[in-house]
């Protein structure tokens, strides 16, 4: 086996088979990588060990890469709510988790620029994204969806008192960041339905729209007025989601409503939409969140109340 033939063998391994065969000429080796499917990291630190591993090769002097992709538009998908604390964030980062797992290429968003939370639901804090020719370079999460939160470009429990344009400014360079192959961009979106979310729509185009209530009259209020700054804006609502619905007690098991029971889905129906599903208010769910472990990574019940709503999100973006 020549030497040239002995990498190639290697490349298999090094490029987890994505590279062509490598040819060598004057000292240049050649060779396509599919980068497909791949983050910009991943991309990065696969084309750094081909090339380091091609300039052992004797006679090798340089080596050149074609990184090839099929890509796809990337579409967004806004997650919103009227109002704070209904659970968005936990929606939005347990639904990344839920359509990777269905074999989407998934990056996240965490739009919510005064608030950030998903560097801590993603297990992902104390993190810096780099940044190339001026564009903000993913991080990758540990469940190896991309994202980029406020959380990793400021310091933790630092107040953000920035107005509207500079907030909007910092959002539009998390969404236009080099998100590579990514097919869907799940979008945290800030809590309420005032300027910056506005300009975020009308600049950035959301594909389609998730709006999230708790079943309360309030919430759902609050929802409403989501779902009437979408539809201004003609972004397709692609459904509402009732989060912390029906609470099961850990002691007696008992079920009971503290935010009422239904509410969601008659709002979803007198307004139009599709009704996604239902989440439980579970402990469960707050304690995975806070320890950085979405339950959509796992089988358990709340996990698949996740994978039911991701499934007719799924089946929306095949359509
Ligand atoms: N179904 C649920 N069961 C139990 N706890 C939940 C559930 N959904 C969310 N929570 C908890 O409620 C709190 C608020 O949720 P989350 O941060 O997702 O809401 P949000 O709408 O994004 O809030 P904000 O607008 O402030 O960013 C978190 O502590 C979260 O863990």
């Amino acid at each position: 086996m020549t030497d040239l033939e002995s990498f190639a063998a290697r490349l298999k391994t090094l490029s987890d088979g994505r590279a062509s065969t490598p040819r060598v000429k004057d000292g240049v080796m050649t060779l396509a990588l599919d980068v497909g499917g791949l983050s910009a990291g991943q991309r990065d630190a696969v084309a750094a060990a081909i090339r380091e591993g091609g300039l052992t090769v004797p006679g090798v002097t340089d080596v050149r890469i074609a990184m090839t992709a099929e890509r796809k538009a990337m579409r967004i998908i806004a997650v919103a709510s009227g109002k704070g604390g209904v659970g968005k964030s936990t929606l939005s980062a347990n639904l990344a988790v839920a359509l990777k797992r269905m074999g989407f290429s998934v990056g996240l968003v965490d739009a919510d620029i005064y608030g950030p939370s998903q560097a801590r639901l993603m297990n992902s804090e104390d993190r810096k994204p780099e940044a190339r020719d001026k564009r903000l370079i993913p991080l990758d999460s540990p469940l190896g969806i991309p994202m980029l939160s406020m959380a990793h470009l400021v310091d933790p429990g630092k107040a953000l008192a920035w107005r509207g344009p500079m907030a909007g400014n910092a959002l539009s360079q998390l969404i236009d960041a080099e998100w590579g192959s990514a097919e869907v961009l799940i979008v945290d979106m800030p809590p309420g339905t005032g300027d910056i979310q506005l300009s975020m729509v009308q600049k950035h185009k959301p594909a389609g729209a998730v709006i999230v209530s708790t079943p309360q009259d309030l919430a759902l209020i609050d929802a409403r007025r989501a779902v009437s700054l979408f539809e201004q804006t003609q972004v397709p609502l692609i459904g509402l989601v009732e989060n912390m619905a029906g609470y099961s007690c850990p002691h007696c098991g008992g079920i009971s409503d503290p935010f009422g029971a239904g509410g969601a889905e008659a709002a979803a129906a007198q307004l139009g939409m599709d009704f996604l599903g239902r989440i439980p208010l579970a402990i469960d769910i707050r304690v995975r969140s806070d320890a950085g472990d979405p339950p959509a990574a796992g089988e358990g019940a709340a996990g698949q109340a996740f994978h039911a709503v991701a499934q007719k999100v799924a089946d929306w973006l095949r359509a």
